[in-house]
């Protein structure tokens, strides 16, 4: 018979591992799963902070946690965002302006909107969508259940519906569109600053949240400060294989007229700088074994290079986990002021973490 602990504050419930079985996650790993039974004669897994609310599987009652802002967002996102500090004494981030979608630079250009497809209310066909046949596979990206979508898997780039389109907001290929539909939770870690967690059960290949700020050209950045908080929009490079910040099936043919292939950059034109603003993408951390990856998603216009930047579950994220997402630094590219390369031991924790950020 085997069994398990579960740890839960002070507590310790053993549980009997009923079954367990093998499925394959989003990329490509192996993902174990156990049902476990409760002993006869135990208590139920509860105590008197934790509920089971409706869909939303466990929720932290406030009573042990010190709350330190109600919403980072101040209203902003269609779900609060709290702030927790049960660590040390350091109160809630400031020194950045929320925004929910990206603010444009002032030597950034945007290409004029994408004509669309023809779609009438919800897009349901996708041999006549015109977006749906952009993406690889000429399908939707997504499969939505219960007002939910999860992209089918991680893909170079993907084509939402946009500004020009037929169809409207309740359309199945807008998934990443109308903000956060998770609750997240901001937490003080003990050696990694502010981090992000989820309080909701996030399925693999949902959107959780796009990585906002001042898009600016990548260029420009050299004559600032650098920050922590830059996020380079490298969809072109990984569409043409050059690169980019996660794996990709490497499979999408380069059609788009933008850009002319002989003026390709190895880097990434635009970055978005969230130093000074940003959304709470940019509190989440990273990790050598995570359970986000980025994903580049084209709607309004079609320029890869200008592409929105988000964070997708690789897999189930239970309640309470840290998110994260690999920063996929090369090691030893990152300077200092004085030129000398800069060094930044990771805490991860993961079982095959690489040591060093950068
Ligand atoms: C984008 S910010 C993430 C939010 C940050 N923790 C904060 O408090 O604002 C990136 C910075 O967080 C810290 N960080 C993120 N992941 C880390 C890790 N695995 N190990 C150590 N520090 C980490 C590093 O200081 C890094 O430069």
């Amino acid at each position: 018979m085997l069994s398990v602990n579960i740890y839960n504050n002070d507590n310790m419930f053993q549980r009997v591992v009923d079954r367990w079985w093998k499925e394959s996650g989003l990329s490509r790993f192996d993902v174990y799963k156990f049902r476990l039974r409760r002993i006869t004669g135990q208590p139920p897994l509860t105590t008197n902070q934790v509920h089971f609310i409706k869909r939303r599987a466990l929720h932290l009652s406030s009573t042990n946690k010190r709350t330190v802002c109600e919403d980072i967002s101040g209203g902003q996102e269609n779900l609060r965002i709290r702030v927790i500090n049960e660590v040390d004494d350091t109160p809630a981030p400031t020194g950045f302006k929320y925004t929910v979608s990206n603010q444009i630079g002032e030597d950034v250009e945007l290409p004029s909107s994408a004509s669309g497809c023809k779609c009438i209310g919800t897009c349901t066909d996708h041999k006549t969508c015109a977006c749906a046949r952009l993406n690889y596979g000429s399908d939707f990206p997504y499969v939505v259940q219960e007002g939910h979508g999860r992209l089918l898997g991680a893909m170079d780039v993907v084509y939402e519906c946009g500004a020009n389109c037929g169809c409207g907001p309740e359309c199945q290929n807008r998934v990443s569109q109308g903000g956060i539909k998770y609750q997240l939770e901001m937490f003080r870690t003990p050696d990694k600053g502010w981090g992000v967690r989820t309080l909701d059960l996030i399925p693999p290949g949902a959107p959780v949240c796009e990585y906002t700020g001042l898009l600016r050209k990548t260029a420009e950045l050299e004559k600032v400060i650098a920050n922590d908080y830059l996020m380079e929009v490298d969809c072109l490079q990984t569409m043409l294989g050059m690169g980019g910040r996660q794996k990709r099936r490497g499979n999408v043919s380069f059609r788009n007229p933008f850009i002319k292939a002989e003026d390709i950059d190895k880097d990434p034109e635009f970055t978005i700088d969230a130093g000074s603003t940003g959304n709470v993408s940019r509190f989440i951390n990273h990790s050598c074994d995570p359970n986000l990856f980025v994903q580049c998603i084209l709607s309004d216009f079609h320029d890869p290079r200008l592409a929105r930047v988000f964070l997708v579950a690789s897999d189930y994220i239970p309640p309470l986990q840290e998110l994260s997402y690999d920063y996929n630094y090369a090691l030893n590219s990152v300077r200092g002021p004085d030129n000398k390369i800069k060094r930044l031991s990771c805490h991860c924790g993961a079982a095959d973490c690489r040591k060093r950020l950068y």
